[in-house]
């Protein structure tokens, strides 16, 4: 993959469970020219997650005074009970020095980012099925029945939205869809 001055930033957004961050991992062991921006999220750790790796897990007081601060390139409450957003920086500082950017999303950042920045390329992943995604979902096993309810709620919503999408990836498989990305981030 070539990098391009300056690069145009990748937005990967889909339903809970459909594999975005399973695939976005995928394409950074095959591409690691491709940079993966890290959220800011109030969410509390899941196990084996780490700060400044997965996320960078801030206290509602430390994302109030990131927002404040105008060094967030989009963000929102994600599944009514969260907030997550991008740090602007470093995704400015990568696209600058011509460095293949992706950032995974939901559908609210996804609409904001396209507001701002109407040249990226905004892909949605979708799942084979709704019954796959159920049971990825329910297979992952990090969120109890009332949070999965509600991300499946979102889910709804976010599946409706597929068509705003530029392109649509149907993640059946993790390489292949990998492969996909790449291929459309370096068209
Ligand atoms: N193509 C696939 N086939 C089978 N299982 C998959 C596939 N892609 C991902 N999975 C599994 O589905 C589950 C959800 O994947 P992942 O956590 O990457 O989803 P996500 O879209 O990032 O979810 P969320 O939006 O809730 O953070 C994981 O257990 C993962 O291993
Ligand atoms: N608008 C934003 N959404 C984000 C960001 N980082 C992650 N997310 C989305 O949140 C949900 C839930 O994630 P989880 O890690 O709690 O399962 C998922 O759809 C992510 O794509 C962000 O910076 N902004």
């Amino acid at each position: 993959m070539s990098g391009r001055s300056p690069a145009r930033l990748t937005v990967l957004a889909g339903p809970t469970a459909v594999g975005k961050g399973t695939v976005s991992a995928a394409i950074r062991a095959q591409h690691p020219e491709v940079w993966l921006s890290v959220s800011a999220t109030t969410r509390a750790p899941r196990p084996g997650e780490v700060d400044g790796v997965h996320y960078r897990f801030l206290s509602e007081e430390q994302f109030d005074a990131l927002e404040v601060s105008g060094d967030l390139l989009e963000w929102a409450v994600v599944h009514g009970r969260h907030r997550y957003g991008t740090p602007r920086s470093p995704v400015a500082e990568r696209l600058a020095a011509g460095t293949p950017t992706l950032l995974e999303i939901d559908l609210q950042g996804a609409r904001q980012v396209r507001r701002t920045m109407p040249d990226a390329r905004f892909v949605f992943l979708a799942p084979p099925s709704w019954e796959e995604l159920v049971h990825r979902l329910v297979g992952r096993g990090t969120e109890d029945a009332e949070e999965r309810e509600r991300r499946l709620a979102t889910a709804r919503v976010e599946l409706a939205a597929e068509p705003e999408f530029d392109h649509v990836i149907v993640n059946d498989d993790v390489a292949r869809a990998a492969e996909e990305l790449a291929h459309l981030m370096t068209e």
